[in-house]
């Protein structure tokens, strides 16, 4: 498995350009399954997970054409062949229980293996079925597998979520949109992601009224047609780096950055003393500080701080001048990072859902281990502010939400480069 050697130190001036929403798109392309007509996406980002949910949508009939090197996804789903999402591919990826939804309301059955994801916690999908149910499927649960029915198609209803789910929401969105009758989702997620999806399938003829807001209605439809569509900004790509200049010093402009998609975390930059401007071209972030002020932080669904920018955050709090307390309200146990930042000379302390940490002078490289996802991209920030080499080994979950890292940040003046095969 690869690795990534970062040598700490060097301050980062330039710009970088944010992809599309990793977590959009594989949303977006599950949308595949409720039509006959293809749909294109542009700005796709180009990564592992976005390969895999191309192969998992193969694997039930789906066409998938790439271009611009995958910056562009043609999905066409004139039949499904197969309605079983096998355990093989859908274990490699959380967000591949979004072909539930769909494959229900348009061949009215799927059985869809239970999928695995980063290990932050124990993630049922029990919001999902039980939404599946109030429209009308039955399910059970059989070696593994969730096998649905609803042979009289799916009915609209109202669903209330106990709590906020982003992927239950979008399951709830995708498959009421051809049920019959009006679907109503109460408590439903907020993020810009659910905004996307919910205008991608506008386009695609669906009639969708509130997203953006906590109550979703729509009113199913017979059929619904083909699409282009835009991916939304990877709004967690883009906190990513705007830490990474707040951390090493310098600017860097992430170039289709805007304010709206990440106003808690902007405002809890700014409270660090990062300085944050919005340009024509996306926001431009300085350091214009010599110390980063200690700051607490709670995550919280849309619009509060992302739990997908916590581990990053905390990298950038080991260095800041005093205690700060990082609570995550979303995962049970999401702090995976932070005994491999301590690796690095951090001082943080976990409690349950609280880390505090204690801003150190200077971090000092070790070789450190990546757990998910976003604790991979947090080793690699805090490798940029350390003393001397970091080894961020076993970096098979970074690749999985983000693309060209070595480029993006090499070319602002990081020394980074990947190590195949370790
Ligand atoms: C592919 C994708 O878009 N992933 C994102 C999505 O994950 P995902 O859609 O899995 O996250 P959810 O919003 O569903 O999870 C929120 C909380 O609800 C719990 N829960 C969820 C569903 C359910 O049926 N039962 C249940 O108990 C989860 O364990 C978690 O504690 O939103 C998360 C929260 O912003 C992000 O961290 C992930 O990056
Ligand atoms: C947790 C994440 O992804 P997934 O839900 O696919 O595990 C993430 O994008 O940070």
């Amino acid at each position: 498995m690869d690795s990534i050697l970062v040598t700490g130190g060097n301050a980062l001036h330039g710009e970088i350009p944010i992809a599309g929403a990793k977590n959009a798109c594989l949303t977006l392309m599950p949308a595949t399954l409720l039509s006959e007509e293809p749909i294109t996406l542009t700005n796709a980002p180009r990564l592992s997970d976005i390969k895999t949910m191309g192969a998992l949508l193969e694997s039930l009939g789906t066409e998938v054409t790439s271009m611009q090197d995958g910056k562009v996804l043609t999905m066409s789903s004139h039949s499904l062949d197969n309605l079983t999402a096998d355990y093989d591919i859908v274990r490699k990826m959380r967000a591949s229980i979004l072909v539930l939804g769909p494959m229900l309301a348009r061949a009215g059955q799927a059985v869809v293996s239970l999928p695995g994801g980063c290990a932050i916690g124990a993630r049922p999908v029990d919001l999902h079925l039980k939404a599946m149910e109030a429209l009308g499927a039955q399910i059970e649960l059989r070696d593994g597998y969730v096998h649905a029915k609803a042979p009289k198609g799916l009915k609209g209803a109202t669903i209330e979520f106990p709590f906020v789910s982003v992927g239950a929401t979008e399951n709830a969105l995708l498959a009421a949109t051809l049920a019959k009758g009006t679907t109503v989702l109460k408590q439903a997620a907020r993020e810009p992601e659910i905004v996307d999806l919910a205008e991608c399938l506008i386009a695609m003829g669906a009639q969708i009224d509130g997203h953006g807001t906590s109550t979703i209605t729509i009113a199913g439809v017979d059929r619904l047609h083909g699409a282009t569509h835009p991916v939304v900004t990877d709004r967690i790509e883009l906190g990513t780096y705007m830490l990474a200049p707040a951390i090493t010093g310098g600017e860097v402009e992430c170039l289709g950055g805007k304010i709206e998609l990440l106003a808690a975390f902007c405002e809890k930059l700014d409270e660090a003393g990062i300085s944050i401007e919005q340009t024509q071209r996306g926001l431009k972030v300085k350091r214009t500080n010599a110390d980063i002020k200690a700051i607490n932080v709670t995550t919280e669904p849309f619009p509060g701080f992302p739990t997908d920018l916590q581990a990053q955050m905390m990298a950038l709090l080991c260095t800041a001048k005093g205690t700060s307390v990082l609570e995550e309200k979303i995962f049970e146990n999401r702090f995976m990072h932070a005994p491999e930042l301590s690796r690095m000379g951090a001082q943080i302390e976990v409690n349950g859902g609280m880390a505090t940490v204690t801003g150190v002078e200077r971090l000092k490289g070790a070789p450190v281990m990546a757990t998910d996802l976003r604790a991979s991209v947090s080793l690699i920030l805090a490798g940029l502010a350390a003393e001397g080499e970091t080894l961020v080994n076993r970096v098979y979950h970074l690749d999985r939400g983000y693309e060209r890292v070595e480029e993006k940040l090499g070319n602002c003046g990081a020394k980074i480069e990947r190590i195949t095969g370790q």
